[in-house]
């Protein structure tokens, strides 16, 4: 494309040279990756600053450079005041708007969002659209599965990948979308038709600095549903009626909100809720009619989340019976409450609970049902929010009669100071330190007995343990499975 008709999109620039000649065939962030013909951005990040990299652009091949301060280069260098979103808006541009065309369903909220997503998944699935899935454990088109760096990638991937999921027919595209995301720009450009909420408690305090700024990222979400209204295209806010920040999101938008929840006066809502061990059963209540639901799903967070998606996907138009078809067929999500059974005469469970919030429920969850003892192996991430460590601890044995707390990805902060701030002050002593995970999980397992219950929480999916900034194989199913086939032989 040529460079000056893709940077129309931008009110003000500067350019050092003429760029009425030149043509554009990529945008790249990173010079790395940077080939012949690309538009090379300089963002600032975290860690490093692209601006750093011109030259290696230049050698790469860029011809011309989006910057924010003055950069010496050959080649043309376009100056805008802030590069990321100029990235998002000259993305859209340069992928022809692909959200304008796509149906787009974003969930947002502290827990509950990869599960929500996958369950938007299956009804959309069920309902013969093909769809294309963002999130926390893999980008999916259809099928095809692609690896994933962040819960919500960077603007300039997301065009691409919407740009993808375009050329490959998908007709629904769902994905979670982060308070890093909303508060960073990321998701700059993409057109929102439906925005789901589903809950907010304590996470991410690193980077946000209060609860208050982290309740504004999440509105962000719902302010971008914009404040225009086409009756071709209606959009939705889908918001978590029994949740206290509910009311925030519901002002931050325009457009039609559709609520949901367990009693009240929601708009979607379950009644008649029987929770099993290993069944759910409730009655969906919509405007669109009721139906009763049997799923494999446990737990009521669960209720929470299969109303979430089934009242985005009511307003999206898909029939009840259709929905129900879907929830009824639906086997759990990667890491979620998953099952580790090699004939032991105890439960393991592997769950991705690792907010204070997740925890509790989780484990409540599993102590209605326990026939006996209850243990949990947990650990906080490192170069996380630290004040939800203690939080956690605390959950942790209030609910389990042995707590057995060790590492989850350190990363660059030292494990045992880590655990010492799970620790200090915890009431109690029904808890054991050991650091090392494998271990942590061979202890619980081996000291487990019949009808008791080990929870083993933080990880669910990830097939790794993060110590400095090496990521080292490990996966709790795996290891648990190795310490139950121990245990038995
Ligand atoms: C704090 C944060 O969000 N960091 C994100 C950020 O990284 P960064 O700022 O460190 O980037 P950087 O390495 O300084 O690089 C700056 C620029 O220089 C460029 N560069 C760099 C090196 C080079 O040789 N050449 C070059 O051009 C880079 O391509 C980039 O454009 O930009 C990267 C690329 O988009 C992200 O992958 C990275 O997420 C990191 C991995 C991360 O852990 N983020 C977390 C905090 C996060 O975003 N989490 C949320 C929520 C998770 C959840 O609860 O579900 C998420 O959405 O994932
Ligand atoms: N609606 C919910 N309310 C509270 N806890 C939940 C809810 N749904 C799931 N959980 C718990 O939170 C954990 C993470 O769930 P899920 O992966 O769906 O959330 P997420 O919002 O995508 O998390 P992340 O921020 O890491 O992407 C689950 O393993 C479960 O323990
Ligand atoms: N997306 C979340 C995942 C946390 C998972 C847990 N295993 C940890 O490493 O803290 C985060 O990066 O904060
Ligand atoms: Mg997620």
């Amino acid at each position: 494309m040529n460079l000056s008709k893709l940077l129309s999109v931008l009110p003000f620039y500067d350019t050092s040279a003429p760029i009425d000649d030149i043509t554009i065939n990529q945008i790249e962030a990173d010079s790395r990756k940077v080939n012949k013909g690309s538009l090379f951005v300089c963002i600032e990040g975290f860690t490093v600053d692209g601006h750093d990299f011109v030259h290696q652009a230049v050698e790469n091949g860029a011809s011309a450079i989006l910057a924010g301060k003055d950069v010496n280069a050959s080649v043309p260098v376009i100056r805008v005041s802030d590069t990321s979103k100029s990235m998002a808006i000259v993305a859209s541009k340069f992928y022809g708007y692909p959200t304008r065309q796509l149906p787009l369903i974003g969930v947002t909220g502290t827990n509950g969002k990869t599960t929500t997503t996958y369950l938007l998944e299956s009804i959309f699935n069920q309902y013969n659209r093909k769809t294309g899935l963002i999130g926390t454990i893999q980008m999916k088109i259809g099928d095809e599965v692609y690896p994933v760096h962040n819960t919500t990638p960077d603007a300039l991937s997301l065009q691409k990948t919407f740009d993808k999921m375009n050329r490959e027919n998908v007709k629904t595209a769902i994905m979670e979308v982060s308070s890093h995301a909303l508060d960073m720009g990321r998701v700059n450009g993409c057109e929102f038709d439906i925005a789901v909420f589903t809950n907010l408690s304590q996470d991410h305090l690193d980077y946000h600095a209060d609860m208050k700024d982290y309740l504004h990222a999440k509105s962000l979400l719902f302010a971008q549903l914009g404040n225009t209204y086409d009756e071709e295209n209606k959009k939705f806010a889908v918001i978590n009626q029994d949740d206290p920040h509910h009311s925030v999101l519901e002002k931050s938008t325009a457009q039609h909100v559709v609520t949901y929840g367990l009693d009240s006066d929601a708009q979607v809502k379950a009644t008649d809720i029987n929770l099993e061990v290993t069944k759910t059963e409730f009655t969906m209540v919509t405007p669109a009619g009721s139906t009763r639901i049997k799923v494999s799903l446990i737990g009521k967070f669960n209720v929470y989340n299969m109303l979430a998606a089934s009242a985005a996907a009511v307003s999206a138009g898909v029939p009840l019976n259709m929905i129900k078809a879907a929830l009824e067929n639906v086997q759990g999500v990667d890491g979620r409450f998953q099952p580790v059974d090699d004939n032991q005469d105890f439960a393991t469970v592997v769950d991705y609970a690792h907010t204070p919030d997740s925890l509790e429920n989780v484990l409540e969850t599993i102590k209605e049902f326990a026939e006996n003892k209850v243990y949990v192996v947990v650990g906080c991430g490192g170069d996380r929010d630290k004040t939800k460590r203690p939080l956690m601890a605390s959950v942790a044995m209030q609910y389990a009669d042995k707590a057995v707390f060790t590492s989850d990805n350190p990363r660059t902060e030292d494990a045992q100071a880590i655990l010492n701030d799970m620790t200090e002050g915890l009431q109690g002593d029904h808890y054991t330190v050991i650091e090392n995970r494998r271990d942590a999980i061979f202890h619980a397992v081996g000291e487990a007995e019949k009808g008791d219950i080990i929870l083993i929480a933080g990880k669910g999916h990830e097939t790794y343990q993060e110590i400095g900034h090496t990521r080292y194989d490990f996966d709790d199913r795996i290891t648990a499975k190795e310490a139950i086939q121990q245990k038995v032989q």
